[in-house]
């Protein structure tokens, strides 16, 4: 391959044979709409110098023609014995199967920094759509809580692992809780309900009886007809449909069709009078609260007890509205379970989360910015400042930060992103959040993979527009630890980053127990990508969460210089690095900047 730009893609390895690329792959796959000239598909193979197996790749280079084309390709049976590249022993290193790829083919500069996470859901939860997920460059796998049942959960959380186990993949779990807003019920069955202009609709707590009588949303609220008055204004999905609440009967609320539109099973409801948004803490409304704060409590510990040693790793939790919930909930992780460690993130989409901002994110293990009910709460033009805002914040307490819902909104339904979806996805980039979310267009879209390599696409193009530029965001981070031994760790960091954009090194190295060192350096968001090496398989793959950080897990030792000697004799063996390389090493065991050619 030459050095012009060539985008490492689904490659590979275990690729299932739906997911092999078609030649209509051109005409939508998005850098060649970004790219000065068309791109081609190239099939190549390369040997794994641990493995007897010959991996087929799947690789988009520019070939300089002009002219997209699809030259080879050998599809590979999906039960390939798995390499040694995830047999772990102490001699062994393990990485991304899809990362390791990349590496080789693409060199450290243009890996992807910025991480990805899907939403599993109907269109994605059998093995070989996850996997083709986990090829696409799946960092993290969402399950949203609000949808399906506990088994369906379960199930989807075993293919995940057994699919990190067989095929070598890092992918981590994220379980997204019900959280405690108010929602409509799941229509009986169907998969949509059309509401039209003027019509009168009638919403209850009540359970009606199948079939769904014509015009009834059944919700998820007991008080629902207390709390609500007559002239509210009723919002499904953050106003893509518009009632007006015109009679109370009982538990029915006869309500008037305002603004029509497609509502979806489940959609979230929200109510405002005189022109605001009728909240929880409001004094009309003493109900909401106590119920919401118990429902939200249940949901919690089931959630736990469920999950906690089925191999989570994070857990999302929706309307915080304080530290007080994040504390609690680690406090519980804490006494429940001595070794596993789930970290908490915080779902920002309420007014009250903006409210408690700093100390919500600082209570944390990291955010997600979840504009879907953020935007229901606060109006339109005020989100991209919250998630500027949120972003920021994240990157000055050392928090990873999601940016989630609608990215490629239209992507549910078609092939290509609108401009203004790429527009969004380049502008999160460039705000060097952690990670990008997908949520319908995983869960329940016509082209998941598709979208998945949209966001892909667009993030290596920005990322190496941004450094290309030289065009650094001047960042004030502030420490945030409290020690003398974490402000040195914190310099070191800082320093070492700085070299490493000075220097031009190849790659920093970091290696670290819990992980805090890697994170402190992709708080620095350097130019050169950061080899993390950890020792347990948890650590590893929360750290697939965050900013440019490429998690190995290796075992190693206080001595530094034997551990330099191994990892590089490891990686020079699998062909990731080679001799000559300048890389940058710290770690949080010996607290030193080293500057060194791969010998
Ligand atoms: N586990 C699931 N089962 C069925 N449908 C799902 C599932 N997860 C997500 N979806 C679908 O994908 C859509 C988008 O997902 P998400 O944004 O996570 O949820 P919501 O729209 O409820 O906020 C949902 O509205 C739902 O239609
Ligand atoms: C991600 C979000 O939460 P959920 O999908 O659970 O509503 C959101 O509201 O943007
Ligand atoms: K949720
Ligand atoms: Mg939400």
């Amino acid at each position: 391959m030459s050095n012009s730009l060539h985008f490492f893609t689904p490659s590979n390895l275990t690729a299932p044979k739906q997911y092999l690329p078609k030649p209509s792959y051109n005409r939508w796959f998005p850098v060649t709409s970004l790219s000065p000239k068309l791109i081609s598909i190239k099939a190549s193979t390369s040997a794994d110098p641990n493995s007897s197996t010959t991996s087929p790749q799947v690789l988009i280079s520019d070939n300089g023609t002009g002219a997209g084309e699809i030259l080879s390709f050998t599809p590979q049976e999906c039960d390939t014995p798995p390499s040694q590249s995830f047999l772990s022993d102490s001699s062994s290193i393990d990485v991304d199967a899809v990362t390791e790829v990349e590496l080789k083919e693409n060199g450290f500069r243009s890996t992807r920094r910025t991480k990805m996470v899907c939403t599993i859901g109907p269109a994605t939860c059998g093995f070989e759509e996850l996997e083709a997920l986990a090829v696409g460059g799946m960092n993290v796998a969402r399950i949203n809580m609000c949808h399906g049942t506990r088994e369906w959960h379960k199930r989807v959380i075993e293919r995940v692992r057994r699919l990190n186990e067989e095929k070598g993949f890092a992918v981590a779990i994220m379980m997204d809780t019900e959280g405690s807003e108010i929602h409509m019920g799941d229509l009986g069955g169907d998969s949509s309900a059309k509401a039209e202009d003027d019509e009168i609709w009638t919403f209850s707590v009540r359970a009606f009886d199948l079939p769904r009588p014509e015009r009834t949303i059944n919700v998820n609220y007991d008080g629902f007809a207390e709390d609500l008055k007559v002239g509210d204004e009723l919002l499904v999905d953050g106003g893509m449909v518009r009632f007006d609440v015109i009679e109370k009967i009982g538990p029915d609320v006869k309500c008037r069709c305002t603004d029509p539109g497609l509502m979806l099973p489940r959609a979230n409801l929200t109510f405002w009078r005189d022109g605001s948004l009728v909240r929880e803490r409001n004094a009309m409304l003493p109900t909401i609260s106590s119920k919401v704060n118990s429902f939200q409590q249940s949901i919690l510990t089931l959630t736990l007890e469920e999950l906690q040693f089925e191999g989570v790793d994070f857990i999302a939790i929706s309307f915080v509205k304080s530290a007080e919930v994040i504390n609690h909930l680690k406090s519980y992780i804490a006494a429940r379970s001595r070794d596993s460690d789930i970290a908490v993130i915080a779902k920002i989409e309420s007014i009250d989360s903006l409210k408690n901002l700093e100390e919500i994110i600082q209570a944390s293990d990291g955010a997600m910015v979840a504009r879907g009910d953020l935007g229901a709460q606060i109006p339109l033009e005020q989100v991209p400042s919250a998630q500027q805002k949120i972003v920021q914040i994240c990157r000055q307490l050392n928090k990873p930060v999601i940016v989630a819902s609608q990215l490629l909104e239209s992507m549910i339904e078609y092939p290509t992103p609108t401009r203004a979806e790429v527009a969004d996805v380049s502008e999160a980039v460039r705000q060097r959040a952690d990670a990008l979310m997908l949520s319908g267009e995983s869960a329940m879209g016509q082209y998941p993979d598709k979208a998945l390599a949209v966001l892909r696409s667009v993030s290596v193009r920005i990322e190496k527009w941004w450094r290309e530029e030289k065009r650094y965001e001047a960042m004030e981070l502030p420490a945030v630890g409290s020690s003398f031994s974490d402000s040195i760790s914190e310099e070191i960091c800082s320093s070492a980053a700085k070299m490493a954009n000075n220097l031009g090194v190849d790659a920093l190295f970091v290696y670290t127990k819990t992980g805090h060192m890697a994170s402190l350096l992709s708080r620095c968001r350097p130019d050169c990508p950061i080899f993390a090496f950890t020792s347990t398989k948890s650590v590893r793959r929360r750290l697939n969460l965050q900013w440019g950080l490429i998690p190995f897990r290796v075992s190693f030792s206080d001595d530094m210089e034997s551990n330099l000697n191994k990892t590089f004799s490891l990686l020079k063996a699998r062909g990731m690095i080679k001799s000559g390389d300048l890389v940058i090493a710290v770690s949080d065991m010996l607290q030193s900047i080293q500057v060194m050619n791969v010998p």
